[in-house]
């Protein structure tokens, strides 16, 4: 069995965590419609909008837990951030968090544990990201040059520290989605998971296409109307953008046959189409406990369950996150896969989450890894990403979860469903499950 210390919590009846409101921006392409926005901008904005629209009293909400898989060095506790820049009172506490690529995950069940604990009665978690506005460091060369300069005395010290330096040193280093314990990018791990499971090019890009096909439907069927927000974006502050940039309607699986594989061009199968793409983008959730939900007239969207976190070794499949953390979580909510109505898996690429999959279906996979006699189980397609996933919408990787979790809420109430589990991997070999249920 694989070793796997994880966390879980699970709420207790009488007062459970309930989710009153969520909101998202839409979700942008890289260097598109929000190239002059950062992470801190979106965050701000989804926050604000959100109290508006919730038309919640700003005094009442006692903690803001946010988060940015990539910080940025400028605004490093972000959530703080985002309560000094909107109507939130200045005495609203705030703390972030990061779980790479489950970060919103991690906001939302922190926001709840606070609230269990009784530290507070009302809280908003969410996360950004902005793909366009990533923080890029220097070589260490020319980092301690620049401190040899700035504790020089005179001209001639700060001279001569400069005079060290080779243009090469100068280059700027962009920040890598490169996991630091094996040396790959997060697609070489994605290649390697296809190759060794014999997942097909043909699979892969079935199930990205499907992807974009849902999501343009639940789009041009205004499912997503109520969770997105319009942005008017800088620096022309002209046109407003109301919808995800990157879902394609009219894509074709032979458009996808034709894409190279990005991450290993000899004998790969991930490419751009089957691959989430990087993008800026915001969430937030509104969270009460029950009592004071009712005590304030909010009729939950629903709660929180349970939740379960995994971690398994990187070398083990970086990415297999969600079929460790699954069954942590629907155990602690005392139920089974085949009792969820409704499925969100987090498409980082479509081999992950074939994969994942797979691996909640196999008894292998149970006996081996999860010391378990029976699988966890299949999720058929009518329950699975039924409004397509990051594949089509984007993946701003802090804002995936919080997105995620609204949107099973609101898909649970438009088919009359109980339970939902939205799950996610996450780099450094994480997984994150979240169980909610409605009424
Ligand atoms: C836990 C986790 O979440 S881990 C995951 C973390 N995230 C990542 O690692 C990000 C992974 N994704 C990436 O790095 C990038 O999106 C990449 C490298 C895969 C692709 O990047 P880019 O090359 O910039 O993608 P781009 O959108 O330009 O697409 C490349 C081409 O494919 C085409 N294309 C992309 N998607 C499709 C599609 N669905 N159908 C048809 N064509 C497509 C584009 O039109 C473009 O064609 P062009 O070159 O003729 O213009």
């Amino acid at each position: 069995m694989t070793e796997s210390k994880h966390s879980a919590g699970m709420v207790q009846p009488g007062d459970r965590i309930a989710i009153v409101a969520g909101l998202r921006t839409p979700f942008a392409k890289q260097g598109s419609a929000f190239t002059h926005l950062t992470a801190l901008d979106l965050g701000r904005t989804v926050v604000r909008e959100l109290l508006a629209r919730s038309e919640m009293d700003p005094r009442e909400v006692g903690l803001v837990v946010y988060g940015q898989a990539i910080p940025n060095p400028t605004a490093p506790n972000v959530a703080r951030e985002i309560v000094l820049g909107t109507t939130l009172p200045k005495s609203t506490d705030a703390f972030t968090v990061v779980r790479a690529c489950a970060t919103s995950f991690q906001t939302t069940t922190s926001a709840a544990e606070a609230m269990l604990a009784g530290q507070h009665d009302v809280a908003i978690a969410g996360g950004a990201d902005s793909a366009s506005d990533v923080p890029v460091t220097v070589t260490k060369k020319l980092a301690h040059v620049l401190s040899l300069v700035q504790r020089a005395r005179t001209m001639t010290d700060k001279l001569r520290a400069l005079s060290d330096l080779s243009p090469r040193d100068l280059v700027p280093i962009p920040p890598a989605l490169r996991e630091p314990s094996t040396g790959l990018t997060m697609g070489e791990h994605a290649e390697r998971m296809a190759q060794r499971a014999s997942v097909s090019r043909e699979e892969q890009d079935r199930f990205a296409h499907q992807s974009h096909v849902r999501a343009s439907a639940a789009w041009t069927r205004g499912f997503f109307d109520a969770e997105v927000m319009h942005i008017v974006p800088p620096p022309a502050f002209d046109r407003p953008i109301d919808r995800d940039n990157m879902v394609r309607a009219d894509s074709s699986l032979e458009a996808y046959a034709k894409l190279r594989p990005v991450f290993d061009p000899d004998h790969g199968t991930v490419t751009a189409g089957n691959s989430s793409p990087l993008t800026d983008g915001a969430s937030a959730l509104l969270l009460m406990k029950e009592s004071k939900a009712k005590a304030l007239g909010f009729a939950p969207l629903g709660y929180l369950r349970s939740w379960g976190y995994a971690a398994l070794d990187p070398k083990d499949g970086l990415l297999m996150g969600p079929a460790y953390a699954v069954p942590i979580a629907l155990d602690r909510a005392k139920l089974r896969l085949a009792d969820m109505d409704v499925v969100d898996m987090h498409e980082a690429f479509a081999a992950q989450v074939i994969c994942n999959r797979r691996a909640l279906a196999s008894r292998r996979f149970a006996e081996e890894k999860l010391g378990r006699s029976a699988p966890i189980g299949e999720v058929d397609d009518d329950r699975f990403n039924v409004h397509g996933g990051s594949i089509a919408l984007g993946h701003p990787f802090g804002a995936t979860g919080a997105r995620m979790i609204h949107t099973v809420l609101r898909e649970l109430r438009r088919r009359g469903g109980q339970f939902g589990l939205a799950t996610a991997c996450a780099a450094g070999g994480l997984g994150a499950a979240v169980i909610l249920e409605v009424a």
